[in-house]
């Protein structure tokens, strides 16, 4: 284990020497050397005579936590006022007798190498990759859409031409009933891909040639409503299924304002999370598309026998990938199998009655993702058959020979992002990655109308609340009335919004957040210690699965209405398929999990052919190797590094200065990015001394990350290597002084050689981000197909281990 056992920020006498030490944990033989040498220390600073005078203090009790085999040598604690030959600053704020180790010592685990490579020249703009194509040379009439339609799309949707995949999907969807496997990159318009032909040809049921080729919309409507022969009641026609509440909202929103023009036809939702007897309620009514989650689906198709689903000729699986990657494969062969059965015994009713004129015969499977392999076995077991694979590049659509049931390989299509993402990544050492987050987010944020909007994304639910408490907490604020620990949580009732109630209020503030203590109300606040003065009205949302499914829907919904310049922390769970408005800046925090992970993290920004800024943090060390996979991801486009004691400099440089750190005429130095960096994270880890609760929530999210971090997929574990992470230097991180005492090295959850798979079920049994109970198991490929390997004994031994923290904020709740 790379800690070094360094004793880090505690509070002793003058002297350290005079401190009687309890050695707790580890192995004997390490405990009893250390007892020895702490022993010849003490005799041997006796005897140069060091103790003396005032310096003598009465001894200490203080318990060091061995751990780990420390072979380095032991650092020697800083004393105030001790001249201090490592480090550039000493003590900014310190109380008196408290002993402060720096952020910018030099004593660092690994120098971050890849600064060095620092390119620093700018590329040419690249042309954007996923916006819509010249209006003057495609349009949706000419893809085969109605005039109706597209009218519509100009005149109410602001939509004038299609995007590349739009074009190769439409002209597709309209022309065969082939199964078809969309893939594109994220921000291409994949939702309009299918969801408009699929509603062209539902339409083209309901009225007349006349009526649809025309493009005026009224007499079109007219013209349609009173010929129409279809409506609500007619049946279900297509069904759409997505991993996440959040994205399937999304979807049915985009379809409602499609079908705005055609009341007639009705589409709705199911999900978890949502109160099913309502869903029932319009369930009977009738639908004629229906947007869910796979789970709720399954539910409803057992229980709800107002359910038809015998009239479903087009299935799409939006987020494919995702879907299968967590482990509903089981729940969509089910679906599959009962839209067959439903069918069979459909086709004797439907002679009878009339048939419903023009609907297809045959059922269509659409899957689509920005990150999905073909050749997947079980693809074919879901229903894809001779699949069309449907790509924005190059021109036509490519058939594929035989996507069903063949052992074909994985064809590595290269996955990117689009082409005019800027991306960087900072090289940061443990210790700073607070500070340095904190300075990027305040440069970012510097003045009013610099960025709109930025996300970060973290590993774990219990992360991403410590971090929207400590950046929401108000500076001035009296630590007995800091916030307390995750009251967001689906166990927590009497949620409070941290930091709204004293704190100022920013202009545009969502004025829910400032009522009481409603439970849809979401999880907003004024993002108190990251505002500079120039833009006051800064504003922090969370979210992650551990938060009530009503919070998660609120939250969203005001991050994206927000006119003011606000930060979304949050877990995966936001990374897939979410179109979220005027993202200036996805931030990897945390990095990825997957390379296809990273891709729709960062797909957040620069979509529909807009800019936007992505940057992942790595650590110095192995993490640095991840740069080579963060290219590959970009294509042809430049990565930069920058340096993390740039972005220091421009976040805590003079310009930024706190106002409370200006005024303190005993903090000299000030105004120097260094001193006011150490400044702000010594406020932090006072918060969390002082504050009992934050700082329980401080060590529950240092010991998710940890835990999360092991389960990065086996193919990048080498450069995320839970046995080299620096514990000591990472508490820092989470504003604690030293490791939580149950970090030892044997209480680390390694994830061993599990397979992304692994990963996922990981993911999901404690998700949120599907619709089942939380912490309720589904079997995944790990349980399917996959002969047991060690890697699948440590997946099952995290498996229990989260169970037992599922009661709570689940420490690991990513979804
Ligand atoms: N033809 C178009 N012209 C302009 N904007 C469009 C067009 N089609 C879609 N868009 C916009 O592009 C954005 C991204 O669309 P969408 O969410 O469907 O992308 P996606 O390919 O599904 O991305 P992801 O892979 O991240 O899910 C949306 O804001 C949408 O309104």
């Amino acid at each position: 284990m790379a800690d070094d056992g360094m004793l880090m920020n505690f509070s002793v006498g003058e002297d350290s020497l005079g401190v009687k030490a309890v050695f707790k944990g580890g192995r004997w033989r390490d405990r009893l050397q250390a007892k020895k040498s702490a022993q010849r220390r003490r005799e041997k600073h006796q005897t140069n005579g060091a103790l003396t005078g005032s310096n003598a203090v009465p001894t200490k009790t203080r318990e060091t936590n061995i751990d780990d085999e420390g072979s380095r040598p032991t650092k020697r604690q800083r004393v105030n006022g001790a001249p201090n030959t490592h480090s550039r600053i000493n003590h900014v704020n310190s109380k008196p007798h408290e002993v402060v180790s720096s952020l910018f010592t030099y004593n660092l685990p690994a120098k971050p190498s890849a600064i060095k490579e620092i390119r620093t020249e700018d590329a040419p703009a690249p042309v954007p990759s996923n916006a819509p194509l010249d209006a003057s040379l495609s349009t949706f009439t000419s893809l085969g859409l109605s005039p109706f339609l597209s009218t519509h799309l100009i005149q109410n949707l602001n939509l004038t031409a299609p995007t590349a995949i739009q074009k190769a999907t439409i002209t597709q969807l309209l022309r065969e009933d082939s199964d078809a496997f969309i893939q594109a990159e994220t921000g291409s318009g994949k939702t309009l891909a299918y969801l408009l032909p699929i509603v062209q040809r539902i339409m083209a049921l309901s009225s007349s040639p006349a009526s649809s080729h025309s493009a005026n919309l009224e007499a079109s409507e007219k013209a349609s409503k009173d010929e129409k022969k279809i409506n609500r009641t007619s049946g279900l026609f297509a069904l759409i299924l997505a991993p996440t509440r959040e994205l399937t909202h999304q979807i049915s929103t985009v379809l409602t304002r499609l079908l705005r023009p055609m009341p007639w036809l009705v589409a709705g939702t199911v999900t978890g999370g949502a109160v099913k007897n309502h869903e029932k309620a319009r369930l009977r009514k009738g639908l004629n598309i229906l947007v869910a989650t796979p789970g709720r689906l399954v539910d409803h198709l057992d229980n709800t026998e107002v359910l038809d689903v015998g009239t479903v000729r087009w299935l799409v699986l939006d987020e494919g990938d995702r879907l299968m990657e967590l482990g509903f494969e089981e729940d969509i062969k089910g679906i599959v199998q009962k839209l067959e059965k439903r069918k069979d015994e459909k086709k004797g009713e439907w002679r009878l009655r009339k048939k419903v004129e023009g609907l297809p015969e045959k059922r269509t499977t659409v899957m689509c993702s920005a990150t999905m392999k073909m050749g997947v076995q079980r693809l074919g077991e879901i229903s894809l058959k001779d699949a069309v694979h449907i790509k924005a590049d190059p021109g036509p659509s490519t058939e594929l020979e035989s996507v069903t049931g063949s052992k074909q390989e994985d064809k590595q299509t290269a996955f990117l992002a689009p082409a005019q993402l800027k991306q960087s990544y900072i090289v940061v050492p443990p210790k700073q990655r607070l500070v340095t987050l904190a300075a990027l987010l305040k440069r970012t944020f510097a003045r009013k109308g610099s960025a709109m909007k930025a996300i970060v994304f973290l590993s774990c639910a219990d992360s991403v609340n410590f971090h929207f408490q400590a950046f929401s907490r108000k500076e001035a604020q009296a630590p007995k009335e800091s916030p307390s620990s995750n009251p967001n949580t689906k166990s927590n009732k009497n949620r409070k919004i941290s930091g709204t109630q004293d704190a100022s209020t920013p202009e545009e503030m969502p004025k829910t957040s400032q009522k009481s203590e409603k439970p849809e109300l979401p999880t907003v606040s004024p993002a108190s210690s990251l505002t500079s003065p120039s833009n006051p009205g800064l504003t922090l949302y969370e979210l992650h699965g551990s938060l009530a499914q009503p919070l998660r829907t609120a939250t969203l919904q005001s991050f994206t209405r927000s006119s003011n310049p606000c930060i979304l922390l949050c877990t995966d769970v936001a990374s897939r398929g979410l179109d979220l408005p005027n993202i200036d800046l996805v931030i990897e925090y945390d990095p990825p999990f997957s390379a296809d992970d990273h891709l729709h993290r960062v797909g957040r920004t620069a979509r529909a052919g807009k800019e936007g800024r992505a940057c992942c943090f790595l650590m110095p060390g192995p993490e640095e190797g991840y740069v080579e996979v963060l290219k590959e991801c970009a294509g042809e486009s430049v990565i930069k590094g920058e340096a993390a004691e740039d972005v220091l400099r421009k976040g805590f440089g003079k310009h930024f200065a706190s106002a409370k750190s200006k005024m303190d005429a005993s903090n000299a130095g000030s105004g120097k990015w260094d001193d006011e960096a150490t400044a702000w994270q010594l406020e932090l880890e006072r918060w969390v001394i002082d504050d009992k609760r934050a700082g329980e929530m401080a060590r529950k999210a240092y010991v998710s990350h940890v835990r999360a971090y092991a389960t990065h997929v086996a193919k990048e574990r080498g450069m995320f290597d839970v046995k080299g992470l620096h514990l000591g230097h990472l508490a820092k991180a989470f504003a604690l002084r030293e490791r939580p005492g149950n970090m030892g090295r044997g209480n680390i959850v390694r994830g061993g050689k599990s397979t992304r798979q692994d990963h996922g079920e990981k993911r999901r049994l404690v998700n949120g981000a599907d619709d089942k109970a939380v912490g309720e198991k589904r079997p995944g490929k790990a349980d399917l197909d996959l002969p047991p390997t060690d890697g699948q004994d440590a997946a099952k031994k995290m498996r229990m281990k989260m169970k037992e923290h599922i009661a709570g904020a689940s420490e690991f709740n990513i979804g």
